[in-house]
């Protein structure tokens, strides 16, 4: 479902550029639940960008659900993400003027017809245990009710691949645990492959498979300074 081969990705800083990630190779099955763990400033959010495509990578290729990413366009990576990804932010990112419902609706198909848009909604919200809150605003959701709907948004039109960065970073460890377990729990019922970033080890605990980056990133922070001094020299 996911297969990322060859894959650099550096950033310039001050005229240098600093490694950041370098993957010789790394697959994920349809419908697996990852939980990438590592130390900060290692690569994992960088990671979870390219596979999104939010950025380019500087060589390499991801393939998503038989997509060549690393071939499209910026304008077709972008519509690739609305329809085929769904991401979800440690600080949820919805819209404060709008209702949740609406923070919802915004990111469903335009042509898809009201009623239909309404029954989904009503689905959704009564699936997450909001029912009676759909019409609040996100300030008069708790965060852990606000960060629900950012799962409802991501998974609404049902994505083949869900990417989450931190998302228990800002809750109580309590209803940290609450949001993770409904998060796969959705994730199993809809066959979503599911990749999330924490530094939350009693998330990561909760997935069948726990990936340290350093499995997946040829990079550690020790070579990456020692390479950026090395560019330097040059
Ligand atoms: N736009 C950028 N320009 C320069 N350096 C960047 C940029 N974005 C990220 N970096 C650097 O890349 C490295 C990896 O960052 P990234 O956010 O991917 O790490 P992370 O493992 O997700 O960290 P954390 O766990 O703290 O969120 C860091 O050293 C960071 O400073």
């Amino acid at each position: 479902m996911l297969l990322i081969q060859g894959v650099k990705k550096g950033f310039h800083v001050g005229g240098n550029r600093i490694p950041i990630l370098d993957i010789p190779r790394w697959d994920v099955g349809r419908g697996e639940k990852i939980a990438i763990i590592g130390p900060s400033g290692s690569g994992k959010s960088t990671l979870l960008h390219i596979i999104s495509g939010i950025l380019r990578a500087d060589e390499g290729e991801v393939h998503i659900d038989g997509q060549a990413l690393h071939r499209m366009t910026e304008p077709a990576r972008d519509s690739f993400r609305a329809s085929r990804i769904g991401y979800i932010l440690q600080d949820f990112h919805l819209i404060p003027s709008l209702s949740a419902r609406q923070n919802v609706e915004i990111v469903m198909p335009a042509q898809m017809g009201a009623a239909e848009r309404r029954k989904r909604i009503d689905h959704w919200f009564e699936r997450v245990g909001l029912g009676d809150r759909s019409r609040h605003l996100p300030s008069q959701l708790s965060r852990g009710q606000q960060q629900r709907v950012a799962i409802i948004r991501a998974l609404v039109n049902e994505p083949p691949i869900v990417l989450a960065d931190e998302p228990t970073g800002s809750l109580d460890w309590e209803t940290a645990d609450e949001v993770t377990d409904l998060l796969l729990e959705l994730c199993r019922e809809e066959q979503h492959t599911l990749i999330v970033v924490t530094h939350d080890l009693n998330m990561a605990n909760r997935f069948p498979r726990r990936v340290h980056i350093g499995e997946i990133n040829q990079i550690s922070g020790v070579k990456r300074l020692a390479e950026s001094r090395e560019e330097r020299a040059i």
